[in-house]
């Protein structure tokens, strides 16, 4: 499996009646409106067969369900439109910790080495309503049907390629029901769905269990890292690090375009220092972890605030859209920079400065980052970490050029130009 896997939370019906009561309390206020996606990295990718080792003192839940798998490029497509972008279907298993909150889908419950496993693909005709069984140690625990999700295959495609072009290969797992099935070391567990290959995977409480996971590089985004941002947004610094994942889709280059959607209010830029992780690093103490370090970069995070909604926030809606990272491509050797906790981050619109901060001011430090992150995930070479942004959020128009940096790491340069600019450009 080489490409993105998407997932999306709360498209069963039994979750959001779950939910439901929840969702219109505080903090969430009101149940989300669009769909909640998160991503299942390349280190939770794991094939039929694999075994999958289980964190420790936590249980972990099966979430058997369907995968539709995208046959070419589609952008902006219409649900009326989307079966001939589909190149078939296969089993696969969203595991996760339990649930507890819909507040950025956590990667830690969902994000754990192995925690995606998918079967083989085939053609199917007529998913609406295919019978998605999951038997543990040959005991069927579960079974549930397509039927019941609020949006299937079509409606998710429409939804993600509008703001982010998906890629042949790449995957959307449908979602799962409300109840999930426990499973522990030495359970084999079977999901089966008529005319599809069956996935098997057994599972084992040996931290010692890999395999080589291939796939596109992860990019780790921090939310919140810098207490001055944290309180120019009305919030209070995190207590852990909020971390989510931008899908590949939305990174571009230096000197090239980001696009802002028509109609919005407020899209602000991100200067960010970016890690570059060098080697596979799993459960690194803070004290080696600029061993696993390759070096730094820069990305310009934009976000469109316009699409957050409420507490579900950064959906890929969000944070995730095509074009919306520039990502400088040149990276400075982590030798270079003797001291990455003080180095000046700058933003300026037009030749104007906007913002500015220092990395002194993180809440989490590089280092605090690798290991929280490696202790319950294996970070591969590769990976990169988006640290987080300071105060000085502004809203760029299309024909803004901004320009951000990272002292003596880099200087990104790019534009912004309105989706009617950019569709013309693309004719
Ligand atoms: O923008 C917010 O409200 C917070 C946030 C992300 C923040 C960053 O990307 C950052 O601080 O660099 C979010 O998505 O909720
Ligand atoms: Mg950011």
């Amino acid at each position: 499996m080489k490409k993105s896997v998407f997932a999306v939370a709360l498209n069963h019906r039994s979750q959001t009646e779950h939910w439901n009561e929840a969702f219109h309390q505080s903090p969430y206020k009101t149940p989300p409106k669009t769909p909640v996606w998160f991503i299942k990295p390349r280190n939770t990718h794991r094939k039929m067969g694999d075994v999958i080792s289980l964190p420790e003192q936590q249980q972990t839940f099966s979430g058997g369900t369907l995968a539709v798998v995208m046959g070419k490029v589609a952008r902006k497509i219409r649900a009326a439109d989307a079966e001939q972008y589909i190149a078939g279907y296969a089993l696969a298993n969203e595991l996760s910790l339990a649930e507890e909150s819909f507040y950025r889908p956590a990667i830690k419950a969902k994000c754990r080495d192995g925690f995606c496993p998918m079967g083989e693909m085939a053609g199917l005709k007529d998913v609406s309503a295919l019978d998605i069984v999951t038997e543990v140690n040959g005991v069927v625990k579960q079974s549930w049907s397509t039927s019941e999700l609020h949006r299937n295959a079509a409606e998710l495609i429409a939804a993600l390629s509008d703001f982010a072009t998906l890629q042949a290969g790449d995957v959307i797992l449908l979602g799962t029901p409300q109840q999930r099935i426990p499973v522990n070391a030495g359970d084999s567990v079977t999901i089966k769905a008529q005319g599809l290959p069956t996935l098997t995977n057994s599972f084992s409480d040996e931290t010692n269990v890999k395999t080589q996971p291939d796939g596109h590089p992860t990019l780790f985004a921090l939310g919140l890292n810098y207490a001055d941002h944290a309180t120019e947004l009305d919030f209070n610094a995190p207590e852990e690090p909020l971390v989510f994942i931008k899908a590949p889709n939305t990174v571009t280059g230096d000197n090239c375009v980001s696009v802002r959607p028509d109609n919005l209010e407020y899209m602000h830029y991100e200067a960010e220092l970016v890690v570059v992780i060098g080697k596979t690093a799993r459960n690194v103490k803070r004290a080696e972890a600029f061993d696993y370090v390759a070096g730094y970069t820069v990305c310009n995070d934009y976000a469109v605030r316009d699409y957050l909604e409420n507490y579900y926030r950064p959906n890929l809606r969000v944070k995730s859209r095509d074009t919306l990272t520039p990502l400088l491509a040149k990276i400075t050797p982590r030798e270079a920079i003797p001291d990455v906790q003080n180095l000046q981050l700058k933003t300026f619109v037009n030749g104007e400065l906007t913002q500015s901060g220092s990395t002194r001011d993180m809440v989490f430090s590089v280092a605090f980052l690798i290991e929280y992150l490696s202790e319950f995930m294996t970070l591969q070479p590769g990976d990169m970490i988006a640290t987080g942004t300071p105060k000085g959020l502004a809203d760029v128009k299309p024909g803004d050029e901004v320009v951000v940096e990272v002292e003596g790491v880099g200087r990104l340069t790019n534009r912004i130009v309105s989706e009617k600019q950019f569709e013309e450009n693309l004719k």
